[in-house]
């Protein structure tokens, strides 16, 4: 088996790449629970306005590396900055100011099902924010709804939305407090392929407006496809390829090869 990275191509964008516009770095990441090494070397640099996907079956450590960068988990070595800064360095005031900058989109969406779809986005803003003002805070709403696509949703209850429009106000409720980095858990899973495509496109069209940088975890190849400017694909522990969808797409790597059955 392969182990050593694999560039596969240089990547094929419009980002620019360069070392004064890295959002998150990453570098001989290791992390383990008693025995078990789950991260074992983990390498990453994610660039300003990028969409990096990450590519990695089930229990390959994705949840483990995303709860390190956002400070919910002690990596035990290696280095992880986000902005530049040292996470476990940062004290409780810096981490919450760095956590402001993150979005993360559950993979549930994780609505509150006693809310309606305004209550659910104004929460963050009254919650997190502080925001006092409720015509402000409704023309938050009304923004962030259009940006999704569901602004007549407004008033509706999460039972009344399918799983793609609950999927759309899970996105809206993350990006209402301006996110610079997001991170995306398996955006479009147990989703339908017409609306998993939707919700890829979305991703797209939000970084333009919103100029996100983001890390897109997935098994989905068909939202690789149209979000990855760069994929890179974790297994036991480290990356072992690199490279665009294409690029990957006609690599030798049994590991990699897989992704595209
Ligand atoms: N707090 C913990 N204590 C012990 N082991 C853990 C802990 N968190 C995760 N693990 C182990 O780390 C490994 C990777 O888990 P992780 O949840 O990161 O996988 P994943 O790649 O996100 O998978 P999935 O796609 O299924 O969510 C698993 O073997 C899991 O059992």
């Amino acid at each position: 088996m392969q182990t050593e990275l694999t560039i596969e191509n240089k990547q094929s964008t419009d980002i620019e790449i360069n070392g004064d516009n890295v959002v998150i770095e990453i570098e001989h990441l290791q992390k383990s629970f008693g025995e078990k090494e789950v991260l074992k070397d983990i390498n990453l640099t994610l660039h300003k306005g990028e969409n990096l996907v990450v590519l990695g079956r089930s229990g390959q450590g994705k949840s483990v590396a995303i709860q390190c960068v956002v400070g919910l988990l002690d990596y035990d070595s290696g280095s992880l900055k986000v902005f530049g800064k040292e996470i476990q360095e940062l004290d409780d005031e810096e981490l919450k100011d760095i956590r402001l900058k993150l979005g993360f989109l559950f993979q549930s969406g994780a609505l509150y099902d006693s809310m309606t779809v305004r209550e659910n986005l104004s929460f963050p803003l009254t919650r997190v924010l502080k925001m006092k003002d409720e015509n402000e805070a409704t023309r938050n709403v009304e923004d962030v709804l259009e940006a999704v696509g569901l602004k007549d949703a407004i008033d509706k209850m999460p039972s009344d939305l399918s799983g793609g429009m609950r999927k759309r106000i899970g996105l809206a409720r993350t990006l209402i407090l301006k996110p610079e980095i997001m991170l995306y858990d398996e955006p479009t899973t147990g989703l339908d392929p017409i609306t998993s495509r939707e919700i890829s496109q979305l991703i797209i069209d939000l970084r333009k407006k919103y100029q996100t940088s983001s890390i897109i975890i997935t098994h989905d190849m068909a939202c690789a496809k149209i979000t990855g400017d760069r994929i890179m694909v974790l297994n036991d522990g480290k990356f072992i390829a690199e490279g665009s969808y294409e690029d990957l797409e006609k690599s030798q790597n049994e590991l990699v090869r897989s992704f595209f059955k």
